[in-house]
């Protein structure tokens, strides 16, 4: 099969030379161009050495990179970058997936509230395609451009799909999503919340007054439910870990999910799902089973007054951003979705 050429634009931060890591030995892909404003002439595994042997490409200016020749484009970007090029991408046949918000909100006004930009290209929002393969598998293979969920939303929306798709869950009683993030889902600019010196033995909530991912989960749970009267409480934390992401979900059960055996359900729900692995009954779901994998665990515990807590672990670079990107492009190109993803979790 003829390689599929690949364009990253954005290959010096982390969800970037996450990228790499996992296209630099897929089967299927040519990497083709990989961007960067300040180190363009530079090789990419000069500043990468973990990249030594795997990626021979230096990196290119995006300003003057010819970004057509490529079949698809991953935009490893702040939010905002990915809208100005796709209208010219899309119309020269060049597929997008973007790993930033440009593509996730349906709804251009609340993307305007939260990202402090207007959205310049609604034609294509429009169309675009909000990337969580299990959710939405048969529009992820038509798309031409995808919306990658934030690591977040990946976590609350996989923990809750089955409940939100049967109408098992009570609506008069909010949802409570309490999530911990390792540091590098900031990314690897420079802030001062971000320093060693700061994140390090410290454990702290943040965005609890509003986060961008509250309109992102809300508008999905909307969309699941059916129901547009859902409450979402959320509140993430900063943990002092590099990768990982462990969120905490409460649900109210309604009379009919509390009849339920939740566990077989949910293993029903996900036995084809190669990447999300339901954990028998009592286990304790831990970022460290997921470490540079893509794959999502989760476990479930009935609680008293009808709630169910549901623990889901994923790596926020991988499943949370890099790896379900891969996933998705995996879908685009009628590949196996585990295509080049096949890693195991590094322990310890
Ligand atoms: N980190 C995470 O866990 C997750 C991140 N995301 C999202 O993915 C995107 C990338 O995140 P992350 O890798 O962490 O971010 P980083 O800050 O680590 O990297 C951002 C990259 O974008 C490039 N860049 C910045 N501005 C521009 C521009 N105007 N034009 C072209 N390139 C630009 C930078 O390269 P250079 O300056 O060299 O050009 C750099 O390579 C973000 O939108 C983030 O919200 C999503 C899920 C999880
Ligand atoms: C620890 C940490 O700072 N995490 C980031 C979320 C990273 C991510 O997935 O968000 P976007 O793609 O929506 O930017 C944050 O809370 O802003």
């Amino acid at each position: 099969m003829k390689k599929i050429k690949v364009g990253i634009v954005g290959g010096t931060g982390y969800t970037g030379v996450e990228l790499l890591r996992l296209l630099a030995r897929h089967p299927n892909v040519q990497i083709q161009v990989i961007t960067s404003r300040g180190e363009a002439g530079l090789p990419v595994a000069d500043m990468f050495p973990s990249l030594r042997g795997g990626v021979k490409l230096a990196f290119s200016d995006p300003a003057t990179v010819d970004l057509t020749q490529c079949d698809i484009v991953f935009f490893a970007t702040p939010h905002g970058v990915a809208m100005r090029q796709t209208p010219a991408l899309v119309a020269a046949g060049v597929k997008v997936i973007d790993l930033a918000a440009d593509f996730r909100l349906q709804d251009a006004a609340e993307f305007e509230k939260w990202y402090k930009l207007p959205h310049d290209c609604m034609d294509i929002l429009e169309k675009a395609v909000y990337g969580l393969p299990e959710l939405y598998a048969r529009d992820i293979a038509q798309a031409e451009v995808i919306g990658n969920p934030g690591c977040y939303p990946t976590t609350v929306l996989l923990g809750l799909a089955p409940l939100l798709e049967h109408g098992w869950i009570d609506y008069s009683a909010p949802i409570i999503a309490d999530a911990k993030s390792g540091v590098s889902g900031a990314g690897r600019k420079a802030e001062v919340g971000t320093l060693f010196s700061e994140s390090s033995d410290n454990l702290k909530a943040y965005g609890v007054a509003g986060h961008r991912h509250h309109p992102e989960i809300l508008a999905q749970l909307k969309k699941l439910s059916g129901h547009n009267a859902v409450q979402l409480i959320f509140v993430p934390h900063l943990i002092p870990m590099i990768r990982g992401m462990l969120t905490t979900l409460h649900v109210k059960l309604n009379a009919e999910g509390k009849r339920q055996s939740l566990q077989s359900v949910y293993e029903q729900r996900y036995a084809n799902d190669y990447f999300v692995d339901v954990m028998p009954a009592g286990a304790l779901p831990e970022t460290r089973s997921v470490r540079g994998a893509n794959y999502l665990r989760l476990a479930l515990y009935p609680q008293a007054a009808d709630y169910v807590t549901i623990i889901v672990v994923q790596d926020n670079l991988v499943k949370g951003a890099s790896g379900q990107a891969v996933q998705n492009m995996n879908l685009m190109f009628n590949l196996p979705v585990d295509t080049g993803l096949q890693i195991l979790p590094l322990l310890p």
